[in-house]
This record gives structure tokens, C-alpha cells and sequence, in this order.
């Protein structure tokens, strides 16, 4: 593979980096961490701040933009493996075609479900009216409730009407401003529906909402030769086709892309639980649990494809409040919420052609283990210092353990 902008970017210092990274976005300064005061105002009974590592992802090539993209990851070779998908994936497709959240209100106590649900039908401009009045900023900003539906849902014990809210959030996540316009139509439903509301809140499952990136690569981009690119070409899609007749293994596949989609939701302050919760309801949404990307091949290319809800924001929530985010969100110019998901997008689609590509070569524990051998030094007291040094005797055992790490640390040491 040749040589990238960013090759060798992980041989620099840390302070290297930063300088490169500065001098690339035109940014200048530290990073800024959380401070105890603030994250104090955001969560309840706060007594300290909880660090993880925040690293950048480099050689990526969106929609013909470059981007440097932080990741919040506690994994080793997480953040290798997204750098190194990138530098072979080149320009990754990306497209979201709507960002709609959907909300619930959910009715019961009805004795007449289908005449209940005409009267609401009749009134659904009246009440779409009073939804925007509960939301005139986001109406304001060209977003706001998109359309109203009602659906009849039953189990043994009851029938319920439910009626689903769409609703553009702009640039944020829209939970709480969905929320609000929620239990402002609760009222006029139940006088309209003469039923009772059980409770009305956003829905983290949205099946329309989806983000799509896509790449297609010619075979000797995957190998030192045509013919060795065939040859792995052949075994991810394999991978791919296996994965989806088997959930013990989409799952893990999901996993994979989802370790770089999660280190970008984390480094831009946005919800893990929302967007875990979207993205595997949709992996479910068959009836049986399937993998969110597919890799097959074309007239002679490798085509891969990922397809996912992503509720990400922007703006609002806690992100506004948390100075590293806001320096992500700097670093990766300042994109609108529907840009954010398509480069989380792309992300999960190089980390998961670098997970399944090292899985049917050289298997994963190659990569993931050198970089493991400095958690495994860590663990067993080496000091900071000491671990660059020693990590090169380690990851030239044949074995790996905290057992060996421990005893290449004890040589080491007596060496000096
Ligand atoms: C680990 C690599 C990248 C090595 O791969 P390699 O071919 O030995 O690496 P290389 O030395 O040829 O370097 C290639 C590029 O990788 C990056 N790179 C290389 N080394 C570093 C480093 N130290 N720090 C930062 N970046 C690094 C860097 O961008 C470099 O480009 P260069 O700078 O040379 O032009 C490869 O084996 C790989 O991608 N493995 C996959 C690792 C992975 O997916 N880890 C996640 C944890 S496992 C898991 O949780 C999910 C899983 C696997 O179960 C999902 C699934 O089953 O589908
Ligand atoms: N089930 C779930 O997922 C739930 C999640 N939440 C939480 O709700 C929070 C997110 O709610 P939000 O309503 O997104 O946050 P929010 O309440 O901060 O609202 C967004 C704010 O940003 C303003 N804004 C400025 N510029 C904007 C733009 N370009 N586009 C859109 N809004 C703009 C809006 O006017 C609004 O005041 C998160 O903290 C999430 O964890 C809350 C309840 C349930």
C-alpha cells in the first residue's frame, strides 16, 4: 500500500501531533477538558470526571472532503484500524436522505378504536397546528412536526391507538424538543379521541431515518497483487454473507462497526444510548438480527455498504456545555447534524473493512495484540515511560499474556 498525507502520523509525539492537526485546521491551543464545575451542572451527585482517550482518525476522504476525525475509544487498535480502513477504502460515498425523529403518544381506554381514530384523522391539521405551536423555533428554522398516523396495536390484555408524531430536529437530536411537543398534544388528543393518554415520548427506533455510505474498490487496492486482492475480495464477502445467516456472528460484526461509529458519538458529546438503541433495533427490524453493512462483489470491485439510523445532533443536549466536544466539533469544521452522521457513517463502514479484511487474512490478534502489548505492560506496573521502550522486546515474543509481559518488564528493568 503507498504512502499516505498521513503516514507515520502514530510515529509522532503527542505535542507532534497536536502542532500537525493545528497547523492542518488552523486551530491553535491544547485540547480543552471538562471541568468539575460543569459537569457538575450536567449530571446529578457528580464527584469526578471520568477520562477516556481521545485520538484522531486520519486518511479520511468523505464525499471528496478530507477529515481528521477525533475518536473517544478506550480500545487499542481501534483508532489504528479506522486510519488504516480509511487509507485503502480512499473516497468513501455518503448520503441521508431525510433526519426525522418519530415520536408516541399512546392512547387507551377506547371504546370505539376506529371511530376514535376517524375523529383524530379529521382533526389532523388542527392538531399538527397545535404541535408547531409547542416547537415554533425549530418550525422557525425550517424543521418542526412533519406529519401525524395512527395506528391500532393490541396484546391479550388491552387495544391501544398510538399515534406517531414525525418531527425534523434541525441540527439537534430533538429528544427533549420532540418530548415537549408530545405532551402538549396529549390534552387535545384525549378530548378529541375521548380516551386516555398511558404516555408519550420519542421513539429511538426509527427505520426511515437512515444514513448510507458506500465504497467500491478495485481488486489490487486489496492486495500486493490483483490476484491476491481477488482472493481477499472473495473471503469479505464471505464474511459478509456469513453474517447474515448467523447472529452470533452479526453481532460481533455490528460490534465492529459500531467501534467506530460509538468513538465518534462519545467525542462529540451525543447520546450512546440513542444511537445504540437505533442502530440495533434497525439490525433487528427483519424479524432476526442481521449486520448493518454487506460486502460483495461487482464486475471486479469489492462494493461495500453501510446503512443506518443515526440520530446524531450538533446542537443542544450536553454537547453545548462539554469544551471537548466543541473542539470535535471544531476539528471536524463544524458540520451540521446530518453531515456529523454521515461521517460517523463512513467511519463504521473503514472500521469494519479493517476488522473483517484482518479477520480473513491475518486474523485479528496480529494487529490488535501489538497494540494491546502496551495496555498488558500497564497492567502489570510498567510506568509510562517505561513502556515504549519495553513494548518492542514484547511484541517480538511469540506469545502474548500479563504472564510474559510481566517477565519481559523484569528483564528490562535488570538490564538498566
Ligand atoms: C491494526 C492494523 C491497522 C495493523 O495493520 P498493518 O497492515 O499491520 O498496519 P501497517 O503497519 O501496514 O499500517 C497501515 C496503517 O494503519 C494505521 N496504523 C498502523 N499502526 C498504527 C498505530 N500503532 N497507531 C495508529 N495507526 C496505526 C496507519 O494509518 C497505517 O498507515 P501508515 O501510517 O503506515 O501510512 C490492522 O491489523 C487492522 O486494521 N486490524 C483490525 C483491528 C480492529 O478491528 N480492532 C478492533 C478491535 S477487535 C473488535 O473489537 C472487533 C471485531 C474484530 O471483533 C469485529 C469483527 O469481528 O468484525
Ligand atoms: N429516549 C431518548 O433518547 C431521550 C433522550 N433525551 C436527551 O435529550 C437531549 C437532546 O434533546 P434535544 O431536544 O436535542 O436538546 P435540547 O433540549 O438542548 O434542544 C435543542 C436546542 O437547540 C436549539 N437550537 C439552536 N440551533 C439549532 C439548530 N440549528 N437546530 C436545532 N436546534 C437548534 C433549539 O432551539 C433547542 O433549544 C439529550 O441530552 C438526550 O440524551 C431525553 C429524553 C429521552
Amino acid at each position: 500500500m503507498q504512502d499516505s498525507k498521513w503516514s507515520g502520523f502514530y510515529k509522532l509525539s503527542r505535542a507532534e501531533r497536536l502542532a500537525r492537526l493545528n497547523q492542518q485546521t488552523g486551530l491553535t491551543g491544547q485540547v480543552p477538558d471538562l471541568p468539575i464545575e460543569v459537569a457538575e451542572q450536567m449530571v446529578e451527585n457528580v464527584i469526578a470526571c471520568y477520562s477516556l482517550p481521545l485520538g484522531l482518525a486520519v486518511n479520511f476522504v468523505i464525499n471528496d472532503h478530507e477529515y481528521i476525525i477525533p475518536m473517544a475509544v478506550e480500545e487499542p487498535s481501534v483508532i489504528a484500524a479506522a486510519s488504516h480502513g480509511a487509507k485503502i477504502l480512499g473516497n468513501i460515498r455518503v448520503s441521508q436522505e431525510e433526519k426525522t425523529l418519530v415520536g408516541q403518544i399512546i392512547i387507551e381506554n377506547l371504546p370505539n378504536i376506529p371511530q376514535a381514530m376517524a375523529k383524530l384523522m379529521d382533526q389532523r391539521e388542527e392538531l399538527l397546528a397545535i404541535a408547531r405551536s409547542y416547537s415554533q423555533s425549530m418550525v422557525n428554522r425550517g424543521g418542526g412536526p412533519r406529519d401525524i398516523r395512527f395506528e391500532q396495536k393490541q396484546n391479550v390484555m388491552a387495544q391501544y391507538l398510538c399515534c406517531y408524531l414525525s418531527f425534523d430536529p434541525c441540527d439537534a437530536m430533538g429528544a427533549n424538543a420532540i418530548n415537549t411537543v408530545l405532551e402538549g398534544l396529549c390534552q387535545p388528543i384525549e378530548e378529541i379521541s375521548s380516551g386516555k393518554v398511558l404516555m408519550a415520548i420519542l421513539s429511538n427506533y426509527n427505520e426511515t431515518s437512515l444514513t448510507r455510505a458506500q465504497v467500491s474498490l478495485p481488486f489490487k487496492r486489496l492486495g500486493k497483487s490483483e490476484a491476491e486482492g481477488e482472493h481477499i475480495a472473495k473471503q469479505i464477502q464471505k464474511a459478509s454473507d456469513y453474517a447474515k445467516i448467523d447472529p452470533y456472528r452479526a453481532t460481533t460484526h455490528n460490534k465492529g462497526i459500531m467501534n467506530g461509529i460509538d468513538g465518534v458519538v462519545l467525542a462529540t458529546g451525543n447520546d450512546l444510548r440513542a444511537t445504540s438503541a437505533s442502530a440495533h433495533a434497525y439490525a433487528a427490524r427483519l424479524g432476526h438480527y442481521q449486520p448493518l453493512s454487506t460486502w460483495e462483489i461487482r464486475e471486479r470491485y469489492l462494493y461495500g455498504e453501510l446503512e443506518i439510523p443515526l440520530p446524531l445532533a450538533t446542537v443542544g443536549g450536553s454537547l453545548a456545555s462539554h469544551p471537548t466536544a466543541q473542539w470535535v466539533l471544531d476539528v471536524l469544521g463544524r458540520p451540521s447534524a446530518k453531515e456529523l452522521a454521515m461521517i460517523a457513517t463512513a467511519v463504521g463502514l473503514a472500521q469494519n473493512f479493517s476488522a473483517v479484511k484482518a479477520l480473513v487474512t491475518d486474523g485479528i490478534q496480529k494487529g490488535h495484540m501489538t497494540m494491546q502489548a502496551r495496555n498488558l505492560l500497564m497492567q502489570v506496573g510498567a510506568k509510562p515511560e517505561e513502556v515504549s521502550q519495553v513494548v518492542k522486546a514484547l511484541v517480538k515474543e511469540p506469545r502474548m499474556n500479563s504472564q510474559i509481559a510481566l517477565e519481559v518488564l523484569k528483564r528490562f528493568r535488570g538490564q538498566k
